[in-house]
Order: C-alpha cells, then sequence, then structure tokens
C-alpha cells in the first residue's frame, strides 16, 4: 500500500519534469498502480486507517508524486453537493477553460510540501478534461469549482507546477481578477 514514505517531497526532480505521455493500453502493473493511487485517497481520508499509518488527508494524487513520470493521476472526492469524484485517469489534458477564475479562500496545500504558503492560488473556474480511465474508455468531464480545481492542482504536477508557483510573489492575497472564491 502507498504510504507517505512513498511521496516525494518539494526538490526532487520528479516534481519539476514534465511527465511522459502513456501508451495506451496501460500494463496491468499500471493499471495497479492507479489502483493503488485511488486506495491511498481512500485510506488517507479514513480516520482510523490514516491515524494508524500516519497519513495525510489528499483528494487527489499524480504519479510524479511517487516519483513515476508518467501522466496519471487519481482523484477522490465529493464536491459540496455530494456528487463523488473518484477517478484513476490517464493522460489527462485540458481541452477548454472559462476566462473567468476562481481560486479557494483558505489556499491550497499538497502533499508533496511538508509547509504552509499561504495565498490564493487562481485557477480557471471552468475547464473540460478529455483522458483515458483505467479500463481504457475514453473520458470527458465538464468540471466547475472546486472539482476543477483539485483537476488542475494534480495536471500542474504532470507538468512541474506546484501550486505556489501561481501565487502572487509580491502580494499573496491579492484578489485574483475575474475570480470567484471557493469557500
Ligand atoms: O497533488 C495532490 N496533493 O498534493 C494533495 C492535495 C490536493 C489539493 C489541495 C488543495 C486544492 C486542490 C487539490
Ligand atoms: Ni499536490
Amino acid at each position: 500500500m502507498i504510504t507517505m514514505k512513498d511521496i516525494v517531497r518539494e526538490g526532487h526532480p520528479s516534481l519539476q519534469k514534465v511527465a511522459k505521455e502513456v501508451s495506451l493500453p496501460i500494463t496491468d502493473e499500471e493499471k495497479q498502480l492507479l489502483n493503488d493511487m485511488l486506495i491511498f485517497l481512500q485510506n488517507s481520508q479514513d480516520e482510523e486507517i490514516a491515524q494508524k499509518y500516519k497519513l495525510r488527508a489528499g483528494v487527489g494524487l499524480a504519479a510524479p508524486q511517487l516519483g513515476i513520470e508518467k501522466r496519471f493521476i487519481a482523484v477522490h472526492f465529493e464536491d459540496v453537493d455530494g456528487k463523488l469524484y473518484s477517478y484513476g485517469l490517464v493522460n489527462p489534458k485540458i481541452i477548454s477553460h472559462s476566462v473567468e477564475g476562481c481560486y479557494i479562500a483558505g489556499g491550497e496545500g499538497c502533499l508533496s510540501v511538508d509547509r504552509v504558503v499561504e495565498g490564493y492560488v487562481p485557477r480557471y473556474r471552468r475547464i473540460t478534461v478529455k483522458a483515458t480511465d483505467i479500463d481504457g474508455n475514453p473520458v470527458k468531464l465538464r468540471l466547475k469549482g472546486y472539482p476543477a480545481i483539485v483537476f488542475q492542482h494534480e495536471i500542474d504536477h504532470l507538468n512541474g507546477v506546484m501550486f505556489y508557483d501561481h501565487i502572487d510573489k509580491e502580494n499573496p492575497f491579492k484578489t485574483p481578477d475575474n475570480a470567484v472564491p471557493i469557500e
């Protein structure tokens, strides 16, 4: 099972590179990896398991965070309406996005960053993501608000981008233009 010791921290080269496209169909080993990533997220959100294995709660994980420079991401969370987003995706790509932005009022964190980095992280408010799922089916997701933010955070990891790269250096709490806060 994946635990925190498997997650590389900032400074590790895998977090700074552009990860490679995965050739399809994915291998059984790659399927296992995606499943293990999803199970980690579920475990990290289970109070008992998280406490037992000292897991930090996460709503998403990207393969480069495991030192694996391949374009895999996993997400597991519910949105404010209780809709469950639980996906293991291959080669996710943002194919369109709104001009309008959004940001989490409390800022973002990252399992690969063992410190608080304050400030607003400007994100697109709406995105359309195309990917392949764990069974090789094409997936097209239209996402808005918090779900859109999570996917952007994970896809950033595939391109060597950390959440704090988006924070305004001069004024971290400058309200991003044309953007709405997400509580
Ligand atoms: O890359 C995953 N990760 O480090 C876990 C936290 C993910 C995340 C945190 C805040 C807002 C969006 C996504
Ligand atoms: Ni992260």
